[in-house]
């Protein structure tokens, strides 16, 4: 994945935390009853899944579920205002 293609989701997730539009899933996650809960309960699920889809080796739903936790991750991200740029320096980092 692109650094491109995470900052531009990351982007869109920050407009819809600013703008709360009504039909939004992102902005919901915002606007919750639950708070941040609910979107670290879909985190939770989400790699509970990903983690049942490896284990039938089931390619598509590995892409799948990957993606959802890529997205709820970069929610929970934008929730406690860490920027995007802060995870790629990380894995920056690492890779040496
Ligand atoms: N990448 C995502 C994305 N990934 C997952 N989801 C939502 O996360 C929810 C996941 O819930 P579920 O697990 O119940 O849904 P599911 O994946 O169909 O079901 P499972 O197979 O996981 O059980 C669904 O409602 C998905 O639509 C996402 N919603 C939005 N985005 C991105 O966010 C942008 C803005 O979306 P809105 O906020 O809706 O405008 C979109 O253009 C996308 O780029």
């Amino acid at each position: 994945m692109s650094d491109d293609l995470l900052r531009d989701l990351y982007a869109v997730i920050e407009d819809r935390k600013e703008t709360l539009p009504e039909d939004s899933y992102t902005a919901s996650l915002f606007t919750h009853e639950k708070g941040e809960n609910a979107a670290l309960e879909k985190l939770g699920e989400e790699a509970t899944e990903f983690v049942l889809a490896a284990k039938d080796s089931d390619r598509e739903e590995l892409a799948h579920e990957g993606a959802d936790i890529v997205y709820h991750m970069l929610v929970v991200l934008a929730q406690n205002d860490v920027d995007i740029e802060e995870l790629l320096d990380e894995l920056r980092e690492r890779r040496g």
